[in-house]
């Protein structure tokens, strides 16, 4: 059997099937882009030696070619590190100016992958109520390694920190790519950043050895990645600065992963006193105990002695029989809303954010729910509720950062009366006169 290849830092073209000359050389070769006409798509199918042929990104896509695993050599797309060392800009409270390096195939980035253009020379994004300076300092903590503590008081609903991600590497290759394969496009990935120190310095669980950098990166990155989706594909992000947030099972801050800027936000979930940790989740909402410290044993490697996990039986047992009511009580909303049940729908609505506030897990609640309950709320006549939820529901599309297309199209619905989005109308009545609101009709088709 040939082994696989790896092909230096030569950029691999992508070739559209109908190229009769399979993987030869044919695209784009010395065109210049008109940075309107820029796209992922323009840059993969471009090629060779000229800086314009792959902008935006800064250095030639450097591939793993898996051509040889198949005779139709389509269905083993090569697997290419993209890297961008000059973006996003500096900024005070937002990690980066270091750029970042996404592992994925020429398909998937140019498909999956399009919100990076956002992220490449899109505005500078921050959350209004980001904290400037950062409100926090990296400092050691007993049986945790490092972790963020709070320099100062911190609010409930502010933003402590936005990120943007460093390394974005594709979950799951073909079988047959072997481990050091995988860890030669990692070690690319970093190597080719402006600061591979603030990734290589990052906490390790020991287990790939020194013998390499590859099996440093690769450690680094089994310690402190975050799973995600783009585009419906999914990631293993590594972020610099939120890679030194401990776990806690009723964390004081949670994060949000935009789409569209590929940065995570780390949010205040309540108020956080000067001295305190500020820790965020590693787990799902609804979680429960035995299932959690598994999971963060089996998979970041640690066990949790968090107030939570070092609880009474009895405390343990709560909060267990909560998380499970967390966990399906959604299901339950909507099919009582799609019954007509509107109050009953409300009070399993006001049990879910009941529980999941005390179980610390209020803002992981989000989405379509949000939505339901806002308009429920409209339904039996409470308008400040519907209102008051609506503006949750813009906050959870908009709040988090820039909304992306689906979210620009949800926006718009909650501007403007359409479509049967009541409680949006009520929303948009309110904006322009409180005393509107009132006037709003609900027609019967909807909900
Ligand atoms: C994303 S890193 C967090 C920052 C890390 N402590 C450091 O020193 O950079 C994840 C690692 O931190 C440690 N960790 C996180 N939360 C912890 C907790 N609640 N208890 C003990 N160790 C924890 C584990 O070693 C875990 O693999």
């Amino acid at each position: 059997m040939r082994r696989p290849r790896l092909l230096p830092i030569l950029p691999l073209c992508h070739v559209a099937a109908s190229n009769p000359h399979g993987r030869a050389p044919l695209c784009n070769l010395g065109r210049s882009l008109a940075p309107s006409n820029r796209s992922l798509a323009t840059c993969l199918d471009s090629h060779i030696q000229a800086p314009h042929a792959w902008h935006p990104w800064t250095h030639p896509p450097h591939c793993l070619d898996l051509s040889h695993l198949d005779s139709d050599a389509d269905s083993n797309p090569p697997y290419c590190v993209f890297t961008s060392a000059a973006s996003p800009s500096p900024h005070p409270n937002r990690g980066g100016g270091g750029g970042f390096s996404v592992i994925t195939t020429p398909d998937e980035a140019s498909a999956a992958l399009n919100p990076l253009r956002h992220a490449l020379d899109g505005p500078f994004f921050a959350p209004e109520r980001l904290y400037l300076p950062r409100p926090y300092a990296v400092k050691d903590i007993p049986g945790k390694g490092k972790g963020a503590i709070a320099t100062r008081r911190i609010e409930k609903g502010k933003a402590i920190l936005v990120d943007p991600v460093r390394v974005l590497a594709a979950v799951g290759y073909p079988s047959e790519v072997r481990r050091e394969e995988v860890r030669g496009l990692l070690k690319e990935a970093v190597e080719r950043l402006r600061e591979p120190r603030e990734v290589l310095e990052l906490a390790r669980k020991g287990e790939g050895g020194e013998e390499d950098l590859g099996s440093v990166v690769e450690d680094v990155m089994v310690t402190n990645t975050f799973g995600l989706t783009v585009g419906g594909v999914d990631y293993m992000g590594l972020f610099a600065d939120l890679a030194r947030f401990n776990h806690d099972c009723r964390p004081n801050a949670f994060i949000h992963f935009s789409q569209t800027t590929l940065a995570m936000t780390v949010w205040a979930a309540r108020d956080i006193e000067e001295g305190e940790e500020i820790t965020i989740t590693y787990s799902p909402a609804g979680t429960p105990s035995k299932e959690r410290r598994d999971m963060l044993e089996r998979v970041w490697g640690f066990q949790c002695q968090c107030s939570l996990c070092t609880a009474s039986a009895a405390e343990i047992e709560a909060s267990d029989a909560n998380r499970d009511e967390i966990r399906t009580l959604p299901d339950k909303i909507f099919e009582l809303a799609q019954k007509g049940g509107f109050d009953k729908a409300l009070k399993s609505a006001e049990r879910l954010f009941r529980l999941a506030e005390q179980e610390g897990m209020a803002e992981s609640v989000t989405g379509d729910i949000l939505e339901v309950v806002a308009r429920l709320y409209y339904l039996v006549g409470d308008l400040d509720k519907a209102l008051e939820w609506t503006l949750k529901v813009q906050h959870d599309i908009n709040g988090y950062g820039v909304p992306g297309e689906l979210g620009e199209q949800k926006l718009k619905m909650l501007d403007g009366p359409c479509c049967g989005w009541v409680a949006m109308r009520a929303f948009d009545a309110s904006m322009r006169n409180r005393a509107d609101i009132a006037d709003v009709t609900v027609p019967d088709q909807e909900l």
